[in-house]
């Protein structure tokens, strides 16, 4: 059976695309069948697995404004069992010409249909806001794994997105539930890391992931690379950790 997870988060630079592209990389390397959606106009999920954006003819701009076939759309990367759809620039358009169109919240969710049962994960990089593509995620999605950055205000902002996700129950999904809660970018050296893992696990409580991702050079670097953490470095603390939240997010079922 085909999970699909939306990793999101409406607050910029707080590890999405970088859980997206490793935690993928690492459920692929398991042996898990993966597919990638890049559904950020920044396409960084995209670079990150590799895929020269100018070499990208069809992205998911095409799925979802052009009702484009999605075998068409859909391209495999260096790592095995791992594929992506790719997101280029073009796709900033879509958030405004997809709003006088019919049913524009359930295009992904239709347009992932005919491929879901070739993967056991779909997982989604969002972009950092709450608008018509994030909601196209979430209405595709079984459920969300919202990254929370290891800073001040961590909790800020986290309100808004909670309410997007019980709107999205009401109205789109019923069946959308909360995967979990990752923790990224601890700096292990300050109290403050400390503070916001407690207070974070105050309000979610079981739902924090086990795994915690500490800042690490090696996992800033590899996208430059155009390579997930396990080939740009595989035995670096950032391969370390993804691959230990890949095995609790396969063990939560
Ligand atoms: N654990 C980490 N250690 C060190 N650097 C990290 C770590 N996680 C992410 N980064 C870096 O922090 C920056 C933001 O991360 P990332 O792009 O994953 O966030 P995002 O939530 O996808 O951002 P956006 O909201 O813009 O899409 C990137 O430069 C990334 O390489
Ligand atoms: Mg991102």
């Amino acid at each position: 059976m085909c999970k699909i997870i939306s990793i999101a988060n409406q607050k910029g630079g707080v590890g999405k695309t970088t859980t997206s592209v490793n935690l993928g990389a690492c459920l692929a390397y398991t042996g898990k069948r993966v597919l990638l959606v890049d559904i950020d106009p920044q396409g960084n999920a995209t670079s990150g697995v590799g895929i020269e954006k100018a070499d990208v003819d069809l992205c998911v701009y095409d799925l979802l404004v052009e009702d484009a076939d999605v075998k068409k759309v859909i391209k495999t990367t260096q790592i095995e069992n791992l594929d992506v759809i790719p997101a280029t620039i073009q796709l900033a358009g879509a958030e405004i010409e997809l709003v006088p169109t019919i049913s524009r919240e359930v295009r992904l969710k239709r347009a992932l249909e005919p491929v879901k049962q070739q993967y056991d994960y779909i997982l989604i990089d969002c972009p950092p806001s709450l608008g018509l593509l994030t909601l196209n995620a979430l209405t595709a999605s079984d459920s969300v794994i919202i990254p929370v950055q290891c800073e001040y205000y961590a909790l800020e902002g986290l309100s808004q997105l909670l309410n997007t996700i019980r709107l999205v129950q009401k109205h789109l999904n019923s069946d959308l539930m909360i995967e979990g809660v990752l923790l990224t970018m601890l700096d292990a050296r300050t109290n403050l890391g400390i503070q916001v893992i407690d207070e974070v696990k105050k309000y979610f409580q079981d739902k924090v992931y086990q795994t915690i991702i500490p800042r690490n050079v090696r996992l800033s670097e590899a996208p430059s690379h155009g390579q997930p953490i396990i080939l740009y470095d595989s035995r670096s603390k950032g391969a370390e950790v993804y691959l230990e939240l890949a095995k609790e997010v396969v063990a939560n079922g």
